[in-house]
């Protein structure tokens, strides 16, 4: 659905330096996935946004969206394919001075669908984003939750097959913010649509993303389908998403060790309970652990204590059963 092939962006500076914001990206994201995109502060996220909605033209490579080549349209056909890209942002910037309902119509009308068409898509929108009954409030009388909704609604309603969301929970309380990713699956669920969101927050691709790719400096460092990222536990990804437990400092008895278990349980492979019974017999405690389950996969990270002179015995043992144990340096 989206494919980024060799994307490069250069911007000049007035001093004549230069600054390549994107670097070479390659990137696939598959028809009806939910794809997360993070990166620190400066890794380039934006300058993908605007490359990927051709607000901005890269400098070389080529960016895909629903079959187009949108680096090689005209200004009008570039025009009609930007509608199969519905954005929302971290804010919904909605028009203070309209209702809920002409927010979500505004794009309709601007795209010239006619009047009637317009209000049965704007109630079906609002329906689908659980604000059904407040068509005529205005931005002022909803929560940041709602007026999210609404964005969600607006960013909708001229049915794009790619919905990009940038940031889109970062301004938002924990709980909202889980309401507004349920609806965001629930949306790709009911319509099928390809979802990009931008995030730095590991804890949005962990709750809805199919797939994740790492920028960094203006490349894809990391990318793939999440159960295979957070197999490879040495990845960055990986560690982010499900990060080794913390043995606080004092904690450790005089003489023991601390073995950093990572598994990821698929069929076929040795799962928490019998990761947890092999460690009981050879002796080892529990000092810290989490388990995730991504995807189809179920993630965990235990942090085990152990007299250093028993930690060969545990490790090998682990080790044969298919996880991956190390002592902790
Ligand atoms: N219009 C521009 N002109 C010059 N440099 C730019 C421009 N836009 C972005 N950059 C530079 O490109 C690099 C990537 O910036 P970008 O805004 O894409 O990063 P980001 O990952 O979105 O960061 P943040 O999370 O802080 O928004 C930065 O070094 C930035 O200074």
């Amino acid at each position: 659905m989206i494919s980024l092939r060799d994307v490069h962006k250069v911007y000049k500076l007035p001093g004549g330096n230069t600054v390549r914001a994107l670097d070479g990206v390659n990137l696939d994201v598959h028809a009806g996935s939910i794809h997360g995109i993070v990166g620190t502060s400066g890794a380039g996220k934006s300058t993908l946004v605007r490359c990927l909605t051709s607000l901005e033209r890269p400098t070389f490579g080529e960016v895909r969206v629903a079959g187009k080549n949108m680096t090689d349209l005209s200004a009008r056909d570039l025009r009609e394919a930007r509608r199969a890209i519905g954005m929302v942002f971290q804010h919904a910037n909605l028009l203070d001075s309209r209702t809920t309902a002409q927010n979500v119509a505004y794009p309709l009308a601007l795209a010239g669908v006619p009047k009637g068409q317009r209000h049965d898509t704007v109630a079906r929108m609002l329906d689908l984003v659980g604000l059904a009954d407040r068509g005529s409030s205005y931005p002022s009388q909803l929560s940041g939750g709602q007026q999210q909704r609404v964005g969600i609604a607006r960013a909708l309603a001229d049915q794009p097959s790619v919905l990009l969301c940038d940031e889109p929970t970062s301004a938002l309380d924990p709980e909202t913010t889980r309401q507004i990713l349920g609806l965001i699956r629930d949306v790709r669920d009911r319509l099928g649509v390809t979802v990009v969101i931008i995030t730095h927050e590991m804890s949005v691709v962990r709750q809805i993303c199919d797939s994740v790719s790492l920028l960094q400096a203006g490349r894809v460092v990391e990318s793939g389908p999440i159960e295979r990222v957070v197999s490879d536990v040495d990845s960055r990804l990986s560690h982010e998403l499900v990060p080794t437990p913390e043995i606080p400092d004092g904690e450790l008895a005089d003489g023991a060790v601390v073995i950093d278990v990572a598994l990821t349980s698929h069929p076929g492979q040795p799962a928490a309970a019998q990761v947890l019974s092999l460690a009981a017999e050879r002796g080892a405690d529990v000092a810290g652990g989490l388990f995730e389950t991504l995807g189809t996969a179920q993630v965990g990270r235990l942090a085990l204590t152990i007299p250093a002179d028993q930690a060969p015995g545990v490790l090998t043992a682990l080790r044969e059963a298919g996880v991956t144990a190390e002592v902790r340096a």
